[in-house]
């Protein structure tokens, strides 16, 4: 068989064309609905979904393949107003990402509109200079001609290529997202093999996963600065995993609500999140959490720099 034989072969044979590929900054307020929307674009569970807002805190990449396009999702965290030192951190994380990108995707709640942070970031949004695009989500929730009117809004102050109104709950809109962004992106080889869909190492997507699991149960009374950490990961033998996980609280009163009524939360958490975590890994995982007090961690440069974070200086 000769080489030239091998392309078409490769393409699909449909006469595909040149392969596009690039990075596809997703920003939007707290709850816009970015995890949703990456998931459902990427087709997997790759960043967590939680009604508790500023769930996502370091730069979570989906990576979908649609037509001939790879299209690498930086799912940013929200962008909100800075207090802490953490918040801070998340803030200049989302932005640093939003300059990487090739393309960018504001993301805004078409039911809250340019209440609050989303203005805030579309005033941002003025000195970014890639490519945007506005993308208004849970269309579900409201009416066609409101939606007509937030667009003509937002237009006016920053110039996007393009306008989509989709649901990221149910996909409708989501394919038209898909079909621009994929013949949009630079033309270029592929960033990964084909059957990545993130580039999340397994610990972390395990740890993300139990914290979801953690804030599901426990939203009201846990602060969101609890942190789950993967500290052992061991293949056996006979095909299962036996996954260490520590869940960091700030103090003691903390670390009984985690435990809960004889340890009934931290049961169930734990439950719940082998459960997803077999699903994942399609084996038998066996999880044991353990929760552990390490006062002012949100102080600590270390970790920062494990949730993939700079530590901020001011
Ligand atoms: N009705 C409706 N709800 C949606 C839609 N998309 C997302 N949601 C809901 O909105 C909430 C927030 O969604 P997320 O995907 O966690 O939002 P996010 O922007 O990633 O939030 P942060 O991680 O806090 O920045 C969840 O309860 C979702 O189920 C939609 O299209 N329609």
């Amino acid at each position: 068989m000769t080489e030239e034989t091998n392309i078409p072969a490769e393409n699909g044979d449909t006469g595909a064309g040149p392969t596009h590929s690039g990075f596809v900054a997703l920003i939007g307020a707290t709850n816009a609905g970015k995890s949703t929307l990456v998931n459902r674009l990427v087709g997997a569970k790759v960043s967590i979904v939680s009604h508790k807002v500023q769930t996502t805190r370091a730069i979570v990449r989906g990576i979908a393949i649609h037509n001939n396009a790879q299209i690498v999702f930086m799912d940013t965290p929200g962008i909100f107003k800075p207090r802490r030192r953490l918040d801070r951190a998340m803030v200049t994380t989302a932005w640093g990402g939003a300059k990487d990108a090739d393309f960018i995707m504001f993301l805004i709640d078409s039911e809250r509109g340019l209440k609050g942070d989303a203005e805030t970031i579309l005033e941002g949004l003025k000195e970014v200079h890639q490519p945007k695009i506005l993308v208004l989500n849970k269309v579900d929730r409201v009416k066609p001609e409101d939606l007509l009117k937030l667009t003509a809004a937002v237009n006016e102050v920053v110039k996007f290529e393009r306008t989509f109104m989709i649901s990221a709950l149910n996909g409708s809109g989501c394919e038209d997202v898909m079909d621009y962004l994929a013949g949009a992106l630079p033309e270029g080889p592929w960033y990964y093999p084909e059957d990545q869909i993130s580039d999340l190492p397994m610990r972390q997507l395990a740890a993300e996963i139990t914290r979801e699991k953690l804030f599901l149960r426990l939203h009201q009374e846990l602060p969101y600065s609890s942190h789950v950490e993967t500290e052992k990961w061991e293949e056996r033998k006979d095909g299962s995993v036996r996954i260490e996980q520590v869940i960091y609280v700030e103090r003691d009163s903390q670390k009984k609500i985690a435990l809960g009524k004889n340890g009934d939360a931290i049961k169930a958490i734990s439950t719940a999140s082998r459960k997803e975590l077999s699903e994942i890994l399609e084996q038998t995982v066996h999880l044991f959490l353990f929760v552990k007090v390490r006062e002012n961690w949100g102080d600590d440069p270390a970790r920062f720099r494990e949730m993939g974070l700079d530590f901020p200086t001011s």
